[in-house]
């Protein structure tokens, strides 16, 4: 075998990239990134618009392929698994996306039952019973299902988006921008949810989350560790482009101007970048 020698922690973590970089056309959005994420971790990966936490968000499941480098799931390099596999280990993640991504033709009930009708083959009543325990636990009613996703208010469909990616038992939850549009009080249910969805597989199996986020608040509660991305086009030739790596209720305290300028939510030069007077 000519693949190159496995991260020291590969081994143990669920997810993991090595020296991943994914170039479009000249452009390159991520570069030389190495990360593994241990079974049960919460890990928000913040960063500003268009520094490529969406790129490699796609990149964990296959949807974007590395130009360099590789990413492995349990241990295994996506690049050498079959479609069957493929398919097989992206059955293992639940996607909760920015616009809840719901159907809008189809009830709430179709929308959560769909994975396990279309993977599981499982039976419509069956499929109704799980859908109706999803539901509770991310705090909606049965009476939601005979619904269609424009009944509900933007908090119930990030809730709802919630329940769908639970009803595969997911190993692994990615979040991209779970609390993008809400109030302040909704945004704080969707935090309680994240951090009640990791204990869902107990001790044994716990869930392990990866979070895209703006929101720095939502980072710092929900999450165990947080790596911060910059910008390619902004590094320097030998920069690495994760320019925090940590403890959640640490990053306040990076001594990087990069970091803090982020945490706080200051302009500074990019006011004058921006050419606003
Ligand atoms: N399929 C694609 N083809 C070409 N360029 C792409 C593709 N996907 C993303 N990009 C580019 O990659 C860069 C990073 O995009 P990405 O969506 O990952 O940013 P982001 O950090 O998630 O931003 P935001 O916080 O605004 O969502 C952008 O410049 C984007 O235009």
């Amino acid at each position: 075998m000519n693949a190159p020698a496995p991260a020291k922690d590969a081994k143990k973590a669920l997810v993991a990239i090595e020296r991943l970089s994914v170039r479009f056309g000249t452009q390159t959005v991520l570069r030389d990134l190495s990360l593994s994420v241990p079974r049960g971790q919460t890990l928000a990966i913040i960063g500003e618009s268009g520094c490529g936490k969406t790129v490699l968000l796609k990149s964990l499941i296959g949807l974007i392929q590395p130009t360099s480098g590789r990413v492995l799931f349990d241990g295994e390099p996506l690049g050498g698994m079959s479609d069957r596999q493929l398919t097989a280990a992206r059955t293992r993640y639940g996607f909760v996306f920015q616009q809840a991504a719901l159907f809008d033709s189809s009830t709430i009930e179709e929308n959560v039952t769909f994975p396990v009708l279309e993977h599981r083959r499982a039976k419509p009543a069956e499929a109704r019973r799980m859908a109706v325990d999803r539901l509770r636990q991310v705090g909606l009613p049965e009476s939601v299902l005979t619904k269609k996703p424009a009944e509900l208010s933007g908090g119930m469909r990030k809730r709802v988006g919630l329940a769908r990616a639970l009803m595969m038992d997911p190993d692994v939850l990615l979040y991209d921008e779970p609390t993008t549009g809400l109030d302040p009080i909704m945004s704080d249910v969707v935090n309680e949810l994240i951090l009640r969805t990791t204990e869902l597989g107990g001790d044994d199996n716990p869930v392990t989350s990866i979070v895209v986020t703006h929101d720095m608040h939502s980072a710092v509660k929900v999450a165990d560790r947080i790596v911060m991305l910059y910008p390619v086009a902004r590094l320097k030739p030998d920069e690495p482009q994760i320019v925090y790596d940590g403890p959640a209720n640490k990053i306040e305290k990076s001594s990087d101007p990069r970091v803090t300028q982020f945490v706080h939510g200051e302009a500074r030069d990019r006011l004058e970048e921006l050419q606003i007077a």
